[in-house]
């Protein structure tokens, strides 16, 4: 399993700004500093390409490509945004034709390292498989805010805003909201946290199609994307077992996995995430949580956001996690190939 060495600078900073522009399409600009990095295998090779390591872009062209793209949407829908999107897709492959050498990947990463810079980086992963459990942990960990879309979507919802009747009816069929809508959101929870001087991120169900990877990608370089991989079975019985707290927000399971090893694949054991009395009776279930859109869900994942982890890959970002278990499990673990071991440390011996 590759590692990446991640530590954070002493003082990090991130400033990201927001330009809303013209027929309500919104775009989203971050400008990053502070979080040095480092990548090496198990071996001692180097084998992920160092994202954050990666030639620096200038931030104007990609940005005039993609408010081309988001004008292009607006103004005369698919045809010219598919042109635009594809200009911006070959310029985007082009820029990564050529394949990182081991020297030259070294030699970045060294100069990176001594750069300041924050987190930025993305969950990816079927629905049900611990995204935001273990983002938010390395979000706590690490000092940078989790900013999941689906709790932005939810947050929509409760609010019963001028789009929650239209959301509800998407999100409950588990099916996907526009990119226009979920980019709207998004940019209003980056403008928040800037407001409030947020630092880096981790972000939790975004991007979720190729299109939205090819709008974030031109506006922002993302350092490192972990794909949380599990077996089908055990995500179906993950979601029907998920609860969320209607007073705290935080979210439980009740499900016991106890799936035995077979045709190849382990065994897996993971115990109910149980919530604490003063939660127990205000528990509820998610309305897209059912046996049927929880499949509906598993089948779009596939079908749309599965070429996502293929478009990080190819730029060599995506970290490969296969959950050995539950938390107890499966968070050493993780840290162990963030190399963060140390982070969480020194965070216990300090607390
Ligand atoms: N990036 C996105 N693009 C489109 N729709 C989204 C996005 N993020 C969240 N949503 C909507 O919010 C719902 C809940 O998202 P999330 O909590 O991330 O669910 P999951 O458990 O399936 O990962 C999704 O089924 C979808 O309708």
């Amino acid at each position: 399993m590759d590692r990446v060495h991640a530590s954070t600078a002493s003082s990090p900073r991130l400033s990201s700004r927001l330009l809303l522009q013209a027929a309500g399409v919104v775009v989203v600009v971050v400008e990053s500093g502070a979080l040095s990095y480092k990548y090496r295998n198990g071996q001692g090779e180097q084998t992920l390409k160092n994202p954050a390591a990666s030639t620096p872009r200038s931030r104007s062209a990609p940005m005039a490509a993609v408010q081309r793209l988001l004008r292009a949407s607006a103004s005369s829908g698919g045809a010219a945004a598919s042109a635009a999107r594809r200009r911006m897709s070959t310029a985007v492959a082009a820029e990564q034709t050529a394949p990182p050498s081991f020297a030259g990947a070294a030699e970045r990463a060294r100069r990176r390292a001594a750069e300041e810079r924050n987190v930025q980086w993305v969950f990816l992963g079927c629905p049900g498989v611990g995204k935001g459990t273990y983002a938010s942990r390395l979000s706590r960990l690490l000092g940078v805010p989790h900013i999941a879309t689906g709790d932005l979507v939810r947050d929509e919802l409760a609010s019963s805003g001028p789009l929650s009747v239209q959301l509800a009816e998407i999100v409950n069929q588990g099916k996907l909201v526009s990119d226009e809508i979920i980019i709207n959101l998004l940019s209003k929870r980056l403008k928040k946290g800037e407001d409030q001087g947020e630092s880096g991120f981790i972000l939790d169900g975004f991007p979720r199609t190729v299109n939205q990877a090819e709008i974030l990608d031109g506006v922002t370089d993302i350092d490192m994307v972990v794909n949380l991989k599990l077996r089908e079975d055990v995500l179906v019985e993950k979601c029907l077992g998920r609860r969320i707290c209607s007073q705290c927000g935080k979210n439980f399971n009740l499900a016991c996995i106890d799936v035995k090893g077979e045709n190849g694949l382990p065994p897996i054991y993971m115990e109910p995430l149980l919530p604490p009395n003063n939660c127990m009776s205000k528990l509820i279930t998610r309305a897209d949580d059912t046996e049927e859109v929880v499949r509906n869900r598993l089948k779009i994942y596939n079908d749309m956001s599965q070429p996502v982890e293929g478009f990080y890959r190819q730029q060599g970002k995506l970290l490969e996690f296969d959950l050995p278990g539950g938390i107890p499990e499966s968070w050493p673990k993780l840290l162990h190939v963030l190399n963060l071991e140390d982070q969480e440390e020194m965070k216990l011996a300090t607390a």
